[in-house]
């Protein structure tokens, strides 16, 4: 087996906005290099990328896929990441694994904006990556105006980019369309060739001027970083093409800076490249290992979890990055076996005995490991993991089969290990299990995985609002009797409660000032058990809370009263006295921050007032430039589909955290209405 050593081993992960040909441009790297014969694409749902059948279902990637090839005797493995926003966990947790990204962005300026969130994350955790102006064809309609339209999507990657954007190529327009580019480096000029390499052809004169203007905005910020190159321009010296590759690749290599490229992924235009300035400028492993803190020893083995799979046979695959050392199947991590080493394209595995620092591969049955991991053979090391998602939406779920309750437990274990952006919990109040995730296709997705892959089919609903209530009077010395006589021993149980209002937030209270023993002690906890019961269903029909409860006087009887009949007492007087209390509706506050792009923030603001919101303020993102924070209180009622609108609103970047805040009375006309749709406020 070919085994490739460190530094012959590039690391790429394919990113960007949804549909802008991130798949089609793994399938053409695939093919240009060989290592696929026939390209599918996405309409045909026969790509390496989108492998899953949900992917394919829908024509996007939802899940990160890795595919390998070779390219001039080295090892490339992309892995090709959701674009949609709802799957931004999948792209976060590859990209910490690899050594650059691809952004694969469309030749729409008014779009760029888009790619905000994820140059962010490229920025803070210091990944390589340039950009692949993908659909170029788009922006070239006609001759004069396809130089233009690239200067304008430079223009506006510089809007969103805080390292400098570089462009590295310059395209050559012709009769409606693009036809080829110029190598700002060599300052070549080439024609597009279908199925075949691009054409080398002479600088076509009519573009010098152009070209000269965009190679010198190219060496200006490389020479930023190079006194060399800067001496060089001050001097009007022509820097040679490999002083120049050299600066690209330590610039790139420390993220300085954003080199920019341009093809049509679908006709593999610009793709081959693309590939040999992967070859010659992204960094190698070895570097990304240093800059990450990996010291390189053939001994140790450290490894990070990038993605988990479980395969169609139920087989657990830890897709892995190995920082360091060299990695036998058969080897013990974190105290568990690795049972099968693979190379992984899309769904094919190809085993392998052993794989090198640097490689990118998937380990099986790591049981009880999760993604984000760092596997050591001693357990020493822990490296960053991405964060995880704040969850923004959520269905109410149950299997379709009332016998499938626990099988589902376990499966939605496993669709969790493999997507940790979702969130499952069985919520107190109203016992519905409740997934949370990054949206309505995101949850789609996963509950189709819980049919396909666990035949659990499911039955979905909003979640209910978990509302309480509360009451607004007190009621003293409210009497409950219970007596009754069948045969034998009679039950005999005979109380007077205060009920008093709490302030909001104290909760439930209950005491007893029974003097004399006219309440013996052993009944007392039953009378604070049959209040307790009936505080989880109050006159509205929801769990009661913050109210006070005494217990001022009753009476027992010494043969027939019991812990059961005070209970019983108890819950009567409850009846009787929440009657007299004046019961109000509350419902949960969450306390929101949204952040968006400050040309959004007024719509933010009205999205907010529009949903019942109270504003707190807003101001500057911190460390994220031009972005406002809107802080608000927003009723839960509220939330349940907000980003859904926040993202109509702000192109799909828009997002918020919440926390539960406290409860607050439902105002009156609403409460009306609230208590009528859920059919309450009727005991
Ligand atoms: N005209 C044109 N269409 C393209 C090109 N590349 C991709 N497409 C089309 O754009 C659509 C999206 O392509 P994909 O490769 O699936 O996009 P993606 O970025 O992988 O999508 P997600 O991963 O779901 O975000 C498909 O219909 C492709 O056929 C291109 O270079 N030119």
């Amino acid at each position: 087996m070919n085994h490739k050593v460190i530094g012959a081993t590039r690391n790429i992960a394919i990113v960007g906005p949804y549909l802008s040909g991130k798949t089609a441009l793994l399938e053409s790297l695939l093919s240009v290099t060989g290592a696929i014969t026939r390209k599918g694409n996405a309409k045909d749902g026969n790509t390496i990328g989108d492998s899953s059948p949900e992917a394919r279902d829908r024509k996007m990637s939802t899940e990160v896929n890795a595919a390998s090839t070779e390219y001039e005797n080295v090892r490339f493995t992309f892995l090709d990441c959701p674009g949609s926003i709802e799957f931004a966990q999948e792209t976060l947790n590859a990209l910490i694994g690899v050594d650059a990204a691809i952004v694969v962005c469309e030749p729409v300026t008014d779009r760029t904006l888009t790619l905000a969130p994820l140059f962010k994350f490229l920025d803070d955790w210091e990944i390589p990556h340039l950009v692949f102006v993908n659909k170029i064809d788009r922006a070239c309609t006609d001759e004069t105006t396809c130089g233009s339209n690239f200067t304008n999507i430079i223009n506006a990657l510089k809007s969103i980019s805080s390292r400098p954007i570089v462009p590295h190529q310059y395209p050559i327009g012709h009769n409606e369309k693009i036809i080829g580019f110029i190598d700002l480096v060599t300052e070549q000029a080439y024609h597009y060739h279908p199925g075949a390499p691009a054409d080398p052809v002479p600088l076509p004169e009519h573009l010098k001027a152009q070209e000269n203007e965009a190679r010198q905005q190219m060496l200006e910020e490389l020479a930023n970083f190079d006194d060399n190159l800067l001496a060089e321009l001050l001097e009007e010296i022509n820097p040679d093409a490999e002083e120049i590759t050299r600066d690209l690749k330590m610039e790139l290599g420390a993220d300085l800076i954003v080199p920019v490229f341009i093809g049509i992924a679908e006709q593999d235009f610009g793709v081959r490249p693309l590939l040999s300035a992967l070859l010659r400028e992204a960094p190698a492993p070895e570097t990304t290992a240093q800059r990450r803190g990996v010291i390189q020893s053939d001994e140790k083995v450290t490894v990070q979890v990038l993605k988990t799979y479980y395969t169609p046979q139920g087989g657990k695959l830890s897709l892995v990055r190995i920082w360091q050392g060299t990695l036998a199947d058969g080897a013990t991590l974190n105290g568990i076996r690795v049972n099968g080493l693979y190379r992984l394209n899309g769904w094919q595995t190809q085993s392998l005995t052993h794989a090198k620092a640097g490689e990118i591969v998937a380990l099986g049955r790591l049981e009880g490991v999760n993604t984000g991991d760092t596997l050591t053979v001693d357990r020493t090391k822990s490296l960053p993991k991405a964060e995880i998602l704040s969850p923004v939406y959520a269905l109410a779920i149950a299997p379709e089969k009332r016998n499938d309750e626990v099988k589902m437990t376990s499966a939605l274990a496993k669709i969790l290990e493999e997507d940790p952006s979702l969130v499952w919990q069985q919520h107190g109040d109203t016992h519905e299990i409740i997934l949370w995730g990054q949206g309505e296709i995101h949850l789609k997705v996963s509950l189709e995985r819980l049919r396909r892959k666990y035949n659990l089919p499911m039955t979905t609903h909003l979640p209910q609002v978990p509302y309480k209530e509360t009451i607004r009077k007190p009621a003293s010395a409210i009497h409950g009797r219970y007596k009754h006589q069948s045969g034998g021993h009679g039950q005999f149980g005979d109380v007077y409660l205060d009920i008093q209002p709490q302030p909001r937030g104290e909760g439930f209270n209950f005491c007893d000032r029974i003097v004399g023993g006219v309440v013996p002690k052993q009944y007392i906890p039953g009378v604070e058990i049959g209040v307790r019961e009936y505080l989880d269903r109050g006159p509205l029909g929801f769990p009661v809370v913050d109210v006070a409860v005494t217990l001022t006087n009753g009476s027992y009887h010494s043969v027939d009263s019991s812990e059961q009949a005070f209970k019983q007492a108890a819950r009567l007087a409850m009846q009787e006295g929440m009657a007299k209390c004046e019961s109000v509706l509350l419902e949960p506050i969450a306390k929101v921050e949204i952040h968006a792009p400050k040309e959004f923030t007024s719509k933010v603001l009205q999205l907010v007032s529009g949903r019942r919101g109270q504003i707190l303020g807003y101001e500057s993102k911190s460390n994220w430039k031009g972005w406002d924070t809107v802080t608000a209180y927003v009723p839960l009622a509220e939330m349940q589909d907000s980003i859904v609108e926040l993202r109509s609103q702000t192109m799909g970047v828009g997002f918020f955290h919440w926390e539960f805040d406290r409860l607050q009375e439902v105002p009156e006309p609403l409460a009306k209405r609230v208590l009528l749709t859920t059919g309450n406020g009727k005991n």
